[in-house]
């Protein structure tokens, strides 16, 4: 149930001055929940056209389609401009893009800005995730990371929400509570970066097969069965990257990957479905017509996985669909009748012989 009362109706402890960097779906929302709770928000996207839309009718038509803007909401396409006034930046890029935007305006970035990274990608070259781009990028800045179970198209609608912020700097997790936490919207803490980032990334990938699972009209027993194999699979993985697996235990692990499998509101779900009900994957992707970050996710982690050794069935079975030409069925049957194994590895390890 949304909740209905105008956060800008409470008096709001202080007015911060805050950039949200991308004019997509998430970003939109981001912006949206920044001004309901009275800052002033710098809200940089490349196109003209779309800032002149959001500056005259208060509305992101293309991706939040009928959602008022209300508030100080700055649209502009001048970077500078946008993060020069600003403590705080939020960064809703696509992580196909993250890198060169922010290497772009590099010097625009002042010492101790706060960055808030909310996309939920890796980049293929080094297998890079967003913060370690802002790292190497504009390193004198204070990096966080935002991540959980947060559909933007609820969030609009103000529906309670729950999401993560992961930094090793107190004063930063602290500031990005304050800025954005209101009555539909609570902030937890984290300091497990890594982990919470690559708890994003991944569960797009399982989305993916959620989706699939839900066009094949698989029973609430297989549905249960995936998602909680999804969490011990990206949870080995990201273990075995340096994450901490308490993060999965969390909003931003099986919050995120419970939210996103069991809603068509996910658009990776929907290509999984597409995908699943006979479309072909470049075609659902097109009509999908906003990112679905799984896509990318999975060949990357499909080609680390191998490298690295690490056993990701569902990973493997997904790619062999998608891009492997395999039939569903057959990839089902294979998963199935694989060699039994442990329930929870970090109990019972895991068997070996697969
Ligand atoms: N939509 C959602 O519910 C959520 C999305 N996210 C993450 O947020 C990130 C952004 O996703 P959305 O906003 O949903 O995507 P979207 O597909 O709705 O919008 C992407 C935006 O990025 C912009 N963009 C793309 N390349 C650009 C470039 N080179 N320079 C400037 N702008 C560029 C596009 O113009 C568009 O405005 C993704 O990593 C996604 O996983 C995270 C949580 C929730
Ligand atoms: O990350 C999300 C919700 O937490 C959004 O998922 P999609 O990108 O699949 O829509």
């Amino acid at each position: 149930m949304p909740h209905t009362k105008n956060p800008t109706d409470k008096a709001v402890k202080q007015k911060e001055q805050v950039a949200v960097l991308g004019g997509g779906s998430f970003g939109t929302a981001i912006t949206k929940v920044l001004a309901e709770n009275g800052h002033t928000v710098h809200f940089w996207m490349r196109s003209p056209e779309q800032v002149r839309e959001v500056a005259e009718t208060r509305c992101n038509s293309r991706y939040m389609p009928g959602v008022e803007l209300a508030g100080d909401i700055r649209p502009t396409t001048d970077f500078a401009a946008a993060i020069s006034q600003s403590e705080t930046v939020f960064v809703a890029i696509p992580s196909k893009a993250f890198r060169n935007v922010i290497r772009e305006h590099a010097d625009e970035f002042h010492d101790g800005q706060i960055v808030i990274s909310l996309t939920k990608g890796i980049e293929r070259e080094g297998f890079k995730l967003m913060s370690e781009i802002l790292q190497e990028e504009i390193p004198r800045t204070r990096i966080g990371v935002l991540s959980g179970p947060n559909l933007a198209g609820e969030i609009v609608q103000r529906e309670l929400t729950a999401t993560v912020i992961a930094a090793k700097d107190p004063d930063v997790r602290r500031t990005v509570q304050n800025l954005l936490g209101c009555e539909y919207f609570r902030v937890y803490a984290n300091v497990d970066i890594y982990g919470v980032e690559l708890a994003g990334a991944l569960k797009n990938i399982y989305a993916i097969v959620a989706g699939l699972a839900s066009a094949l009209e698989l029973g609430e027993n297989a549905k249960s069965m995936l998602i909680t194999r999804s969490l011990a699979e990206m949870s080995r993985f990201a273990v075995s990257l340096g994450a901490n697996p308490m993060t999965f235990m969390g909003l931003a692990g099986v919050g995120d990957l419970v939210v996103t499998c069991t809603s068509p509101k996910s658009r990776n779900f929907r290509v999984g479905y597409a995908v699943g009900k006979g479309q072909q994957l470049d075609d659902a992707v097109e009509e999908l017509g906003q990112v679905a970050e799984g896509i990318y996710t999975l060949q990357l982690v499909k080609e680390r996985s191998e490298d690295t050794g690490i056993y990701m069935p569902l990973v493997r079975g997904l790619h062999e669909i998608l891009y492997g030409g395999a039939s569903i069925k057959a990839v089902i049957s294979g998963l199935m009748m694989a060699a039994q194994n442990s329930d929870v590895e970090f109990i019972l390890p895991r068997t070996l012989t697969y």
